[in-house]
């Protein structure tokens, strides 16, 4: 559909863009990135026939730009710029109608019903049609974006530019707009290629990225190929993480402000306060956790850690609801809580802090095994057996890789289940040996500062502090739990 080789351009004396090419084949949607000054919105213009390059060639249906006569090239071309004249006070309706001038022909050009039917049409898909009387003056910077893309609409083009069209627009409207696009594009074959800024909204809507640095093609492939973090960070030189959209599989890049000064802060023993009712470690900064809390479960970055004691008849419908108020009523913050429950007594918890030249770990353990299951024999379970449960949180002064994370998790697994084997505790409805219980929680929370942990396994630095401080915390709670229980 369009088909873009070659081109070099300059601005008198200044070269702008160097041998850039690549097609885009009808239906796609492909974003155009680049920082500031790399040539985005020039090479947008001499797609649009606005500019005319020194050298190279710009294709549209097979046939060269330059061949087009104006409103011939209408037909198949609209443009959405960033910068409108607006020096004439036109209503909403005239300016989308003037959209549809590539359409008229005739000496007396005549405005027919199906130009009039257009006009109505895209003026209701974007949301302009309730004000088409109004002045062009009297809009907000979102609204006039939508009256533009009206105007490139009625044009019924096959090809849409867009420089920046989310510019001025909030969110809904922004999401309103990109859907639209995608929707066109995959529905009605209608090619888009647009320039954008938000890197994540580009890898969020477009099939195909194409990059610009420095007036060349840095790379043109798919956004996931695309929104690396290294090479983002090279390209626009600012600190960037790489991160994923939680429901959509498409890539997102988070920028990284510089550092927060916590004067070496770490995390130990201090930090944990024991009653009858919950054990809690409260630290002064959010860390990165990872856990299966009944409240922060999977990822996020939380300062205060609840475990708390509920009694074996404890039965809510929604408990996610009641531990909130919990929270609440005992002055945490739920958005920066994870909550964990537990049968167990907490005086049978046990805690460790392994210290290591470059990082710590510390472990805090309850351990209940009234509930203990044999992963191996889940099948043979019928029925609920009593709470029983062995929660485990592990708290790392360091800063862990994805992997360190998932690693740790399987290794203090590992661990859990070694100390069941070790003690020969039974899973009651099958009479072989346990490895966990049925409700078991974890909880991997790191700074993210100081020493970099790439692994968790067992037998790496990261692996044996978690392995060790596991096995020998749940140790320590089930002897306390023993001793408490034994007759006296
Ligand atoms: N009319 C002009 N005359 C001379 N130089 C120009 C002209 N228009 C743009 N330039 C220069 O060309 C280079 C590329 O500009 P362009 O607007 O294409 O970049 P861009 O990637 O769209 O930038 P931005 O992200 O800031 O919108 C810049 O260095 C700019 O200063």
């Amino acid at each position: 559909m369009l088909n873009v080789q070659n081109l070099f351009f300059q601005y008198e004396t200044k070269q702008i863009l160097q041998d850039i090419s690549f097609t885009v084949n009808k239906g796609e949607m492909v974003g155009i990135l680049g920082p500031n000054g790399s040539g985005k919105t020039t090479l947008m213009k001499i797609i649009s026939g606005i500019l005319t390059p020194q050298e190279g060639q710009v294709e549209i249906k097979g046939k060269p730009i330059e061949q087009y006569k104006t409103k011939e090239l209408a037909k198949v071309v609209a443009v959405l710029s960033q910068h409108v004249n607006e020096s004439f006070s036109y209503t909403v309706r005239e300016i989308v109608s003037l959209g549809r001038y590539a359409h008229q022909s005739g000496l007396f050009q005549s405005w027919s019903s199906q130009d009039e039917d257009v006009v109505t049409k895209v003026m209701k898909q974007t949301g302009v049609f309730p004000f088409q009387e109004k002045s062009i003056h009297e809009l907000s910077g979102g609204e006039k974006q939508r009256v533009y893309l009206a105007q490139a609409l009625a044009q019924e083009p096959e090809i849409l530019l867009l420089d920046e069209p989310t510019n001025h627009l909030d969110l809904s409207y922004q999401k309103e707009l990109l859907d639209n696009l995608r929707e066109w594009s995959r529905e009605r074959d209608l090619t888009i290629v647009c320039i954008f800024h938000d890197l994540n909204l580009a890898g969020l809507y477009c099939d195909r990225l194409l990059l610009l640095h420095d007036g060349e093609v840095e790379v043109d492939a798919t956004p996931s190929n695309v929104l690396q973090e290294e090479r983002v960070k090279r390209i626009y030189q600012t600190d960037v993480k790489s991160t994923f959209h939680p429901s959509r599989p498409a890539p997102q890049i988070a920028l990284v402000p510089r550092n927060t000064e916590r004067n070496g802060m770490k995390i130990d023993t201090k930090a944990i306060t024991i009653t009858s009712e919950r054990i809690e470690v409260k630290v002064p900064f959010p860390l990165y956790t990872l856990s299966s809390g009944v409240i922060g479960a999977g990822r996020g970055w939380y300062k205060s850690f609840v475990n708390r004691h509920v009694d074996k008849t404890y039965r809510c419908d929604d408990y996610r609801k009641e531990m909130e108020d919990y929270l609440l009523q005992n002055g945490f913050n739920p958005s920066e809580t994870v909550g964990m429950m537990t049968a167990v007594y907490t005086e049978d918890v046990a805690y460790q802090l392994i210290e290591q030249p470059d990082f710590s770990v510390m472990i805090v353990v309850t351990g209940g095994v009234g509930n203990a299951v044999d992963a191996a024999k889940t099948n043979e379970h019928s029925s609920f057996l009593n709470p029983g449960t062995i929660n485990i949180w592990i708290f790392v002064n360091g800063t862990l890789s994805e992997q360190a994370f998932v690693q740790s998790v399987i290794t203090a697994t590992e661990a859990k289940a070694a100390v069941l084997r070790d003690r020969k505790i039974k899973d009651l409805e099958t009479g072989t040996i346990a490895t966990g219980t049925s409700t078991d929680s974890i909880l991997m929370a790191a700074t993210q500062e100081g020493a970099y942990l790439e692994f968790g396994g067992t037998i790496t630095a990261l692996g044996k502090c978690v392995a060790q401080g596991v096995y020998q915390c749940l140790t320590k709670s089930l002897d306390k739990r023993d001793r408490r229980m034994a007759p006296k």
